[in-house]
């Protein structure tokens, strides 16, 4: 009935996987992070490491993608059980959603209550700088308007409902909590908030594309992250997701700047101290069972 690529992983493929991770370490995590293009240093920051590469891990895709090392990390974030991919899937590397979206699926099984996820993201907001912060509030999945959604296929009940509600998608608890924690660690400066929109890619946009996006209402432009949580959402966990704004998008015929991956890993690297700290001090204070 549902095209092969629409058919995705059954629940016992990602119990398998799930129950493949947890006999190899004794870590139970609460929290599952995914980094962002230039951001893997975060899970070098977890404590008492189990790592895996992707490649040894039943059902998981391979990263292609330079800036995304490929390893499922397993810590403690200040005493916080987390586990951490240091590298995810984006649709450009040739990946169907289903498969992108598995390790959402895998953290569920492994015990994860509340996902974080980071992104490197241009900035269509006239007031964002380079190096700025976006805690995302809401997202356009611009695949989504074309047909393109990870919950595409047959419904299992034993992840989520088949029609899943997008408008709490963002837990809004999450936000202000990294919103205090941010101005507590003096980054009132940078950090932002705003609307996330997703592209396919891998060719960055046209002058026209930016311009077009901006007027629909996004902050940021990228190529990841909300597929995930689209997955995360219907299988139950709860979201927080930011943009680190890696270069301002080009909205004028007169500009030379030109868009491109080197300059994106550059910005990850000069943020990354303070966007390790954000998301270590919000794991240390994310409560669980659904209190923050
Ligand atoms: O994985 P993210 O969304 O951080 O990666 C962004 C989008 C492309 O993969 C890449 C473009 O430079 O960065
Ligand atoms: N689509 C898109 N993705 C990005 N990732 C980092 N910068 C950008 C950008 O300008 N556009």
């Amino acid at each position: 009935m549902y095209p092969e690529t629409h058919t995705g992983y059954s629940y016992e493929e990602c119990r398998a996987t799930a129950d493949w991770l947890l006999a190899q370490t004794a870590v139970r995590p609460l929290v599952g992070i995914v980094c962002g293009s230039g951001m893997g240093g975060l899970a070098d920051t977890l404590k008492d490491q189990v790592a895996f590469n992707y490649k040894d891990i039943p059902n998981f895709p391979q990263s292609t993608v330079h800036g995304h090392a490929g390893q499922l990390v397993f810590g403690t974030l200040k005493g916080s059980p987390c586990v951490c991919m240091q590298g995810r899937f984006h649709l450009y590397e040739g990946y169907p959603m289903q498969k992108i979206t598995l390790p959402m699926r895998i953290f569920k099984l492994l015990g994860v209550q509340t996902v974080i996820l980071t992104n490197a993201a241009g900035g269509l907001n006239e007031d964002f700088k380079v190096g700025d912060i976006m805690i995302i509030k809401d997202h356009l999945n611009m695949p989504g308007f074309a047909g393109n959604n990870p919950l595409i296929g047959p419904n299992d009940e034993r992840f989520g409902v088949r029609f899943p509600c997008m408008s709490d998608a963002y837990d809004r608890e999450l936000q202000q909590l990294a919103m205090d924690i941010g101005n507590e660690l003096g980054y009132g400066d940078f950090l932002r908030e705003g609307v996330y929109c997703v592209l396919g890619g891998p060719s960055f946009e046209t002058i026209a594309e930016c311009r077009m996006l901006h007027k629909l209402g996004a902050d940021a432009v990228g190529m990841s992250t909300v597929h995930e949580v689209i997955v995360a959402r219907h299988c139950g966990m709860r979201v927080f997701a930011l943009s680190l704004i890696t270069n301002q998008t080009v909205m004028d015929y007169d500009s030379e700047e030109k868009a491109n991956h080197e300059e994106v890993l550059e910005t990850g690297k000069s943020r990354a101290e303070q966007l390790e700290r954000l998301v270590s001090t919000m794991v240390t204070r994310i409560g669980h069972n659904n209190y923050c």
